[in-house]
């Protein structure tokens, strides 16, 4: 059985697509390090589409600067786009660690940071499973964005909050898939007979049992429409 609600139609996809760049063309202003980190990314072979949008990426900016972060975690580098966008957000002193498990997205990011000015940023290689829990809690971060395998979701949730201070945020990328998480059609693993089987959509939906019973925290979807299609993030709060 085909999972209906993954099937978008193409003109829905375009719809979004176009909105998308049309606010972004009354909102967002050109910058040559971000323009240059794209094009680096796609001519390294690296998965561009797995970039937030610049909608996002903007988003990610203006929180940074909402609540004043200095100190700001990221899991999942890639060619350090969103790296990037953090970046522009936080003040001189801040400091922007990011984790990564290739070494050629790591080296890919570090040209980028460099290219874009942003001069506070270490990218740490390895899986970011063991690189969190080697990070101590004694300097907590302001704000901690996580976007790397999905599957891995519930344990980054459970070191992220474990890492950002009281009241700091995360956010959780991808939790949405086009519907596909709450797509019943999506089974956990291991899948039987006809029924597909996605540890991705799997990984949010342990995380979202988690925060059922998690009284520590705070935390709403924001469901997204743009060029990349339909998806969304958790924003979260911790008590
Ligand atoms: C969606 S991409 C990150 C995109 C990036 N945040 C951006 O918007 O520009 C996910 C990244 O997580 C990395 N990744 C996957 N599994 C990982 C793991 N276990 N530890 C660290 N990084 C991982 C992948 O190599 C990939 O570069």
């Amino acid at each position: 059985m085909a999972s209906t609600i993954a099937e978008i139609p193409r003109e829905v996809l375009e719809t979004f697509a176009r909105s998308d760049e049309y606010h972004n063309s009354f909102l967002l202003r050109p910058d040559e390090g971000l323009e240059y980190a794209s094009e680096h990314i796609k001519e390294n072979g690296l998965m561009h589409h797995m970039s937030v949008p610049a909608s996002q990426g903007e988003f990610l900016k203006l929180v940074v600067l909402a609540i004043g972060a200095k100190r700001v975690l990221e899991v999942g580098t890639l060619g350090g786009y969103s790296t990037i966008w953090i970046g522009q957000g936080l003040p001189e002193d801040g400091e922007l660690i990011t984790l990564e498990i290739s070494e050629v997205n790591a080296k890919v990011a570090r040209e980028n940071l460099a290219k874009a000015g942003i001069r506070n940023a270490r990218v740490l290689v390895g899986n970011a499973n063991e690189t969190l829990a080697g990070l101590p809690t004694e300097e907590p971060f302001d704000l901690i964005f996580v976007d790397a395998d999905k599957q891995s979701y519930p344990n980054y949730f459970l070191e992220a909050k474990r890492l950002v201070r009281k009241h700091g945020v995360i956010i959780i990328d991808n939790v949405v898939q086009k519907g596909r998480v709450a797509d019943g059609s999506f089974a956990r693993p291991p899948a039987i007979g006809v029924y597909p089987n996605d540890s991705t959509v799997d990984g949010v939906r342990t995380l979202l049992k988690l925060l059922k019973e998690d009284k520590e925290v705070e935390a709403t979807t924001i469901a997204t429409a743009n060029e990349k299609g339909y998806d969304g993030f958790l924003y979260a709060i911790k008590l």
